[in-house]
């Protein structure tokens, strides 16, 4: 029989009190005070050696373990005492009682709870080591599970895995490996890495304090998309991440979860601390400000959830005067964050970078002064000054995403990176296949008046929509003669000298009803931007970049959402053709509109006959071609055969 170790639950937990309970005082737990911290990790980590040693026979290094525990637990005991406001200090009475109470083993499933047995706040499941006078309660689990018991998807101690202490869902985690394999392939996800986790089915299978499962319920997320099924139990179990997903599949969720859920953890382990744990860093003021709102909407009624929104928009003190408030998630841009860290003053609690998520992360590192910059930033926020750092291994988990060449990225941040959790949904680099693309072949000098025809066929194309354009001055020109041209049609425009609290408004009203059409110059909205209303993108003026077009395209189509995209195309993008041609034609043909004839010309010209394999799609859309199929490697060196259009 397994011998058992009688220890306090509060102090194996690191906590205080020691009775048990149920739903009904998950309200009164969330308002009262926290423990602090550092009697937390040690004491439980004892706690555990000790229970290891008595588990193994030890009985030599089991006296030593639980002789070791107890010398400690009377200091730490007081401290915490001394540290707690007084609704919540306990008499030694309550500690006696508390040794009273066995260690149970850890059960790797928890079972549901039974009328009147004690219920974790965390997972809503049966729980053994609860203590009801702290408002952070952590399930068992969590306290109870050393890596050594769950390695799996854990390769990477650290602290802040603790505190979630997840675990997969026993319906998804009871299936082998090949099954799992199956589900991902149903799901169009690709994942790669070591000790994948299995796929969240189900929100309702995560262990999430209530206020946070009601939050996301309110803002309309019932069920996970593919890449929020694979990269939220990835992040949960404090893996590193690298994941690409088409626009509007949902990525914002996907990281912004399990930045919340650590981030409470650890802001109620650290009360009055105040320190930044998160930090979002993404290429534009605009996205930085979405990402807050939606972390918000998320964080409604969780105590000390602030966030800080640090990008180079707003004017540095009120950012300073924030950050001294304390708060638990930061949103920033590369330069502003890092000049903020540079500056940082010594009187101010560090901030402990425990999670980074680069956002648009191909953007973020898409010339050589952008690539140093974010160096520097991720040496400042992981550096040898943070606390924690060395202590724990690799404390902080980075997290990169983007719709397009995130991959690729993973070579720049291979420093940071530890054994990540490479995701794809579909395949790489590719546009959503949400949206119907339409090509028109358009001379400069007539574009406005085809954009006009268009605007006043709302049957064909129907409003709202986001026109793109290459320039400001071409975005004010174009949105004024909307307004006169096309009657009952409201435009806006912006670029990068609207003032930001205008630019604010109008993403935080997504497209009104009284602004039909938003001309926007392409380097300001063309990534991340979610507005779910918009239901046509037009490229007035092609992009320079098929990953660009790629982003601008994906405006529309949002979260699955049927979505149209028509671009203006000319000589003046020759250059992309190419790569454009290769991309529309694996799209299944309903998704691509007939190409202009000149498009198709060029392909002739481009690809003389070399193959008569004809391709049914493309066919369909126009391109009488035939496809040369020649051998190659992907990205993990897996053979594939790669088609090239020939001949029209
Ligand atoms: N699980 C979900 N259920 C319902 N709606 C969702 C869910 N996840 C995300 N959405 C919605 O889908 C839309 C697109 O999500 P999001 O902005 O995260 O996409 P994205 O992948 O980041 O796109 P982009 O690459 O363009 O930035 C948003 O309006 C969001 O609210």
């Amino acid at each position: 029989m397994t011998p058992t170790l009688l220890v306090p639950r509060a102090v194996l937990l690191g906590k205080r009190g020691g009775g048990r309970g149920g739903a009904s005082d998950r309200g009164d737990r969330e308002k009262r005070a926290r423990s602090p911290v550092p009697a937390l990790l040690p004491v439980s980590k004892r706690a555990r050696t000790a229970s290891r040693a008595l588990s193994s026979n030890d009985t030599a290094a089991a006296a030593t373990a639980t002789e070791s525990l107890d010398s400690t637990t009377d200091t730490e005991r007081e401290a915490i005492n001394d540290a707690a406001p007084p609704s919540s200090r306990h008499s030694e009475d309550d500690d006696d009682a508390a040794f009273d109470e066995p260690v149970k083993e850890f059960a790797y499933y928890q079972r549901p709870a039974l009328p009147d047995e004690p219920v974790c706040v965390v997972c809503g499941r049966y729980g053994e080591y609860i203590s009801d006078t702290t408002e952070h309660d952590v399930c068992s689990r969590s306290a109870a599970a050393a890596p050594s018991i769950m390695p799996i998807y854990r390769p990477v101690e650290r602290f802040h895995a603790h505190l979630v202490a997840y675990q997969p869902h026993p319906s998804m985690a009871k299936y082998a490996a090949d099954e799992l394999e199956a589900f991902r392939l149903a799901k169009h996800i690709k994942a790669r890495g070591r000790h994948i986790p299995p796929l969240l089915a189900d929100f309702d299978h995560l262990t999430l304090p209530d206020q946070l499962r009601s939050n996301l319920r309110d803002a309309g997320y019932h069920a996970p998309t593919p890449v929020q099924m694979q990269v939220i139990p990835a992040a949960l179990a404090a893996r590193d991440v690298v994941a690409a997903a088409p626009t509007g599949s949902g990525k914002t969720l996907a990281f912004l979860l399990p930045c919340i859920v650590h981030a409470y953890a650890l802001s109620g382990a650290f009360h009055g601390e105040g320190r930044p744990y998160v930090f979002v860093v993404a290429p534009t003021h605009d996205l930085c400000a979405q990402f807050e709102w939606a972390a918000q909407k998320l964080c409604r009624g969780l105590p000390d959830m602030r966030t800080a929104l640090i990008t180079g928009e707003r004017p540095i003190p009120p950012q300073w005067h924030r950050l001294h408030r304390g708060v638990s998630l930061v949103f920033g841009t590369p330069g502003r964050l890092d000049r903020i860290l540079e500056t940082w003053p010594s009187t101010m609690a560090r901030p402990r970078a425990d999670i980074i998520v680069l956002d648009e992360v191909d953007r973020l590192v898409d010339s050589e002064v952008k690539e140093s910059l974010m160096r520097q930033l991720l040496g400042k926020l992981t550096g040898p000054e943070m606390p924690m750092r060395g202590e724990m291994g690799h404390p902080h988990q980075l997290m990169l995403f983007s719709a397009t060449r995130a991959w690729r990225t993973r070579r720049i941040f291979k420093p940071w990176l530890h054994d990540p959790v490479r995701v794809a949904i579909g395949d790489l680099d590719m546009v959503t296949p949400d949206v119907r693309q339409t090509f028109f072949w358009v001379e400069s000098n007539a574009k406005k008046r085809r954009l006009f025809l268009l605007l006043n066929d709302p049957i064909r194309y129907p409003l709202p929509a986001i026109v793109f354009v290459e320039s400001r001055v071409g975005a004010e020109l174009l949105a004024k003669a909307i307004a006169k041209r096309c009657p009952g049609v409201r435009a806006r425009h912006v670029h990068g000298e609207t003032p930001g609290a205008e630019r604010e408004a109008i993403l935080h009203a997504g497209l009104t009803s009284s602004t039909e059409v938003i001309v926007a110059t392409s380097g300001l909205w063309a990534r991340g931007i979610d507005m779910p209303r918009v239901r046509l993108v037009i490229n007035f003026d092609m992009p320079r970049h098929l990953d660009e077009y790629i982003h601008q395209v994906g405006r529309a189509g949002r979260a699955g959402e049927a979505g149209r995209a028509v671009t203006f195309i000319n000589d003046e993008s020759k250059s992309l053709f190419r790569d454009l041609l290769e991309m529309l034609r694996s799209l299944p043909s309903s998704k691509v509109d007939s190409l202009p004839v000149e498009l198709r010309r060029y392909a002739a010209q481009r690809h003389p006959i070399e193959s008569v394999l004809a391709n049914p799609h493309a066919r369909q859309i126009g391109i009488q071609v035939y496809t040369a199929i020649d051998r190659a490697t992907d990205e993990e060196g897996a053979q594939i055969h790669r088609q090239s259009i020939i001949h029209t």
